[in-house]
């Protein structure tokens, strides 16, 4: 592969006019950007023999700059703000960058409570992730208001008054709908609630969090943000406390860039989301070079862990004391190993020759 200039990793202009029928950035044009770019971040990193949240690192404030599209946010981010800002967070980088080898960035575990697990389960894995050393933990709610107060109480009783619990609505509720709903759930004292209604819905979001600010919960939400522009409105509109990136859904590297540096200049902590196949992998390098290079700090931040499907993974995360240890090997971590690729590939694949011919019969 040819030396990659950094030029070249601007986002390519796709948004010409046959494509800006069909986005421009959002939906499937833009999550097909971002897995062609992840993979081209995933050979620049294995090219320079460093794992992406090193390349990052040891990239000059220009260069990483270069890699930022800023249409449609220089009215609240420039080029010269994000080179000053990263300028500024050079100081105490090597330290940081020690203290991210040595003990590793805070994660938090939604793999205890999914909706529709029976109370034994969320208690065994409960019991279980407490045991390995967890101290944040998330809830999923929103289905049946009683079986959430069931359900949270029950968390709250194993995991006491000093540990952490978040709870996620996936978008179930209108807004005043939101704000009743978490007032009744207040008493278990969560530090957010994650999308608690549409992610289109900007003003939504910043009218759920004033309301439900007297009661010290705060809204959290990304997963399913767009891209850059929806995540600045939502900043200036202070709709939200904790700002959740995803490694797959924005425009790759480049577009995490930006709006890691936007939640920078506007102070709000960015908790990525990881709650699906291969994320995790992908978004600890981001959330790394964040506390490293931009962020320079821990307060009320940590990563999202789901414990599913990481054995299909050349290179799977490794937890250790319920944080992310930084990834050693080059490259983004975004390699499935063969034998997964070959035995899900559709639809001669093992996994799916059983499911069609169970279906079949
Ligand atoms: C499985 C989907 O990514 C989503 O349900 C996960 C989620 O909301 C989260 O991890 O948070």
């Amino acid at each position: 592969m040819q030396k990659t200039d950094s030029r070249a990793m601007e986002l390519p202009s796709l948004w010409e006019e046959e494509l800006k029928l069909i986005g421009p950035e959002k939906g499937v044009v833009h999550l097909a950007t971002a897995a062609v770019l992840n993979a081209v971040w995933d050979l620049w990193a294995k090219q320079e023999g460093k794992p992406l949240w090193k390349l990052l690192v040891d990239m000059d404030p220009r260069t990483l700059v270069s890699c930022i599209d800023f249409r449609y946010i220089t009215d609240v981010l420039t080029e010269e703000e994000a080179c000053e800002i990263l300028r500024q967070s050079q100081v105490g980088k090597k330290e940081r960058e020690e203290q991210m080898l040595a003990h590793g960035y805070p994660a938090y575990t939604t793999s205890c409570a999914w909706l529709g697990y029976p109370d034994a389960t969320l208690k065994q894995l409960c019991s279980e992730a407490l045991k390995d050393g967890w101290t944040r933990f998330k809830v999923k709610v929103g289905a049946d208001l009683q079986d959430d107060i069931r359900r949270c109480r029950l968390i709250r009783n194993m995991i006491g008054p000093e540990k952490t619990l978040m709870m996620d609505a996936n978008q179930r509720w209108d807004v005043p709908e939101a704000v009743e709903w978490m007032t009744k759930l207040a008493e278990f004292k969560p530090l957010w609630i994650e999308e608690p209604t549409s992610p289109d819905d900007i003003l939504g979001h910043a009218a759920i969090s004033k309301a439900l600010a007297p009661l010290g919960i705060g809204v959290a939400t990304g997963e399913q943000c767009h891209n850059r522009v929806i995540f600045k409105q939502l900043l200036q509109a202070k709709a939200l406390k904790f700002l959740q990136i995803d490694s797959c859904r924005l425009g790759s590297v480049n577009e995490n860039l930006s709006v890691l540096l936007m939640a920078k200049k506007f102070e709000i902590p960015v908790c990525p989301h990881a709650g699906g196949v291969g994320l995790c992998e992908l978004v600890q390098h981001l959330i790394i070079f964040d506390f490293i290079s931009v962020s320079a700090s821990l307060q009320d931040r940590m990563c999202e862990y789901v414990d599913h499907l990481h054995e299909h993974f050349k290179y799977p995360v490794l937890i250790r004391e319920a944080s992310y240890m930084p990834p050693k090997d080059p490259g983004y971590s975004t390699e499935m190993k063969e034998d997964s690729v070959k035995k899900h590939r559709y639809p001669d694949g093992e996994v799916w020759k059983k499911l069609l011919t169970a279906q079949g019969n």
